[in-house]
């Protein structure tokens, strides 16, 4: 009896150790951490919005982006930064280019300084990694080059230069071309009616990097791109939300993290199979049959003898996850905006056409024509200004950290607003909201004054875009063989309502008339 007493005892006062210990992680997450944070950043200067217990200030952003993404807008104005991010827009003014604000329990630091910025993305003490992703887009991505640090994405991210270089990308060429046979022979049945293209881009992408990476089609890749938009579907819903803390987040899921995690089983299953199709193919085991493409390459480094660059089976299924994401949806976005852009200024339609003859005549594009596409490389940068399909990149100091003459605490998160960057009328002038391709007419490193933190659609330092001649040349020739064929005029039944679901998109699609030329 007096055994189980003290039976009883320790039990309930493990128990009771236990629930403290967690209550205490719990105040210190939620409530101690943020004072704390919030204290030292103000005694620097770094004003911002106050704290807000458990909800930071996750209820004001959502509220302001739900009225500012309420209704469309009035007229075709580019001015999209007040619209797609009015928080960060409303505190830029109130509390100046950097300042603090909470992601629930999560301090946020807001940069906008370009010196911060390259000093951040450069990251040449190697203090800075990746924010921690939210589990919906780990189950987006997986644990792959996008999301990866250190040795793994040293590794990984090798296998992907390799695969994207400028030799392989000429490989590609006759992949991308196929595709945009395969959308302008659907698109002879609509000549001179209306056309939405969001979809039809969204179908040209998926096909160019199945092909172009993966060695097949998209209707063999159906499956993954139907979970992969699913997904980015239910990461759109919950970024905002306040995340679970601790032990509720491992005993409660909501709907969306139970449908997330079907879907992400249901994925791999799809990807491994695609794996395992290229496995069977090369009968006699022999690596160097795998193929030159991306799939290729990565399994080539699974089954290859180096022991250092080997990679399992696990990160073949990541890195496909996010080349199938990250080479899709990206793309998509850029060829959308350029047609609404050249749509509603025929003068750069006209001028782009013209090139596109003079260089490329009524041919196929080659490597070597692309390259001569100045005019063409003026209006994509000058659309990836206005419309950067990756508004937000965050990072997150691994230690304590000084930042120009600010000291960082661990754990604060950094983040750099491609918008906010883009369409500030201080670097841009006061026509920043005007599409002006001329910007770029003497190169890039001209109109950015040799300051790459004014502009970096791609991102910039050691984790720039690995994908980004990729997405350029998928561009180009899209544009020219459309421009070959077809006039592009913006059809009355458009909305202008750019909404961000991961990228900017635009809410409604993009209607347009095209005329054979
Ligand atoms: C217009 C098209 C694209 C844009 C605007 C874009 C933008 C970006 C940006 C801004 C980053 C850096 C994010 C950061 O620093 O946190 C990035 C990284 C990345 N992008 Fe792209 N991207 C595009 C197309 C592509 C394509 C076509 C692919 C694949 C074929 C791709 C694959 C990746 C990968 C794997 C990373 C991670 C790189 C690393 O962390 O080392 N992207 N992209």
């Amino acid at each position: 009896m007096a055994t189980l007493s003290v039976l009883v005892i320790l039990l309930s006062s493990s128990l009771c150790l236990y629930f403290l210990s967690n209550l205490f992680k719990f105040l210190d997450s939620v409530w101690w951490t943020p004072i704390r944070i919030q204290h030292l950043m103000t005694s620097q200067g770094i004003r911002g919005p106050s704290y807000r217990f458990i909800y930071g200030n996750t209820q004001e952003i959502i509220k302001m982006r739900n009225e500012s993404m309420s209704t469309s807008m009035q007229d075709l104005s580019h001015n999209i930064f007040s619209r797609i991010q009015p928080h960060i827009h409303s505190w830029t003014k109130t509390y100046g280019t950097n300042f603090l604000y909470w992601d629930g329990p999560r301090a946020q630091l807001l940069v906008s300084e370009p010196e911060l910025i390259r000093e951040i993305l450069n990251n040449r003490d190697k203090i800075y990694r990746k924010s921690e992703f939210v589990a919906f887009t780990r189950k987006l991505l997986g644990d792959g080059t996008f999301t990866s640090e250190g040795e793994k994405w040293s590794k990984l991210r090798k296998l992907a230069n390799y695969a994207f270089h400028a030799e392989s990308l000429k490989h590609m060429i006759p992949a991308m071309i196929t595709s945009v046979e395969m959308m302008l022979e659907r698109w002879k049945k609509h000549q001179g009616e209306e056309i939405e293209v969001v979809e039809e881009f969204r179908l040209l992408t998926s096909e160019v990097i199945s092909r172009a990476a993966f060695g097949s089609s998209y209707v063999q890749g159906k499956n993954i791109f139907d979970m992969l938009t699913k997904l980015s579907m239910l990461l759109s819903r919950n970024i905002f939300k306040v995340k679970q803390i601790g032990l509720i987040s491992k005993i409660w899921k909501s709907r969306d993290e139970i449908e997330a995690d079907k879907l992400e089983k249901q994925l791999e299953n799809s990807i491994l199979e695609i794996i395992k199709k290229r496995e069977d193919e090369v009968m006699n085991g022999e690596v160097e049959n795998f193929r030159n493409d991306f799939l290729g390459i990565l399994l080539k480094a699974k089954h290859g003898d180096d022991d250092s660059k080997r990679i399992s089976l696990r990160e073949v299924i990541d890195e496909c996850k996010t080349f199938y994401i990250a080479g899709q949806e990206t793309s998509n976005t850029l060829l959308c905006w350029v047609v609404l852009l050249l749509a509603t200024h025929s003068d750069w339609q006209e001028e782009a056409r013209n090139e596109v003859f003079k260089i490329l005549g009524n041919k196929t594009p080659t490597a070597d024509g692309i390259a001569k596409l100045k005019k063409m490389g003026m209006i994509i940068n000058e659309t990836l200004r206005l419309y950067p399909p990756v508004v937000v990149f965050s990072r997150k100091a691994d230690r304590e950290a000084q930042l120009g003459k600010l000291t960082l605490p661990v754990d604060i998160n950094l983040h750099i607003s491609t918008l906010s960057i883009h369409h500030d009328p201080v670097t841009w002038g006061d026509d920043v909201h005007l599409f002006k391709p001329e910007r770029f007419s003497e190169g890039l490193a001209k109109a950015t004054n040799n300051n790459k933190a004014i502009y970096m659609p791609f991102g910039f330092g050691p984790r720039t875009c690995v994908g980004l001649n990729f997405a350029i040349t998928e561009a180009k020739i899209a544009l020219s063989m459309i421009l070959q064929q077809y006039s592009i005029t913006l059809s009355p039944t458009y909305v202008h309502s750019p909404v961000e679901h991961l990228t900017i998109r635009p809410q409604y699609g993009i209607q347009v008339v095209l005329n054979k030329v």
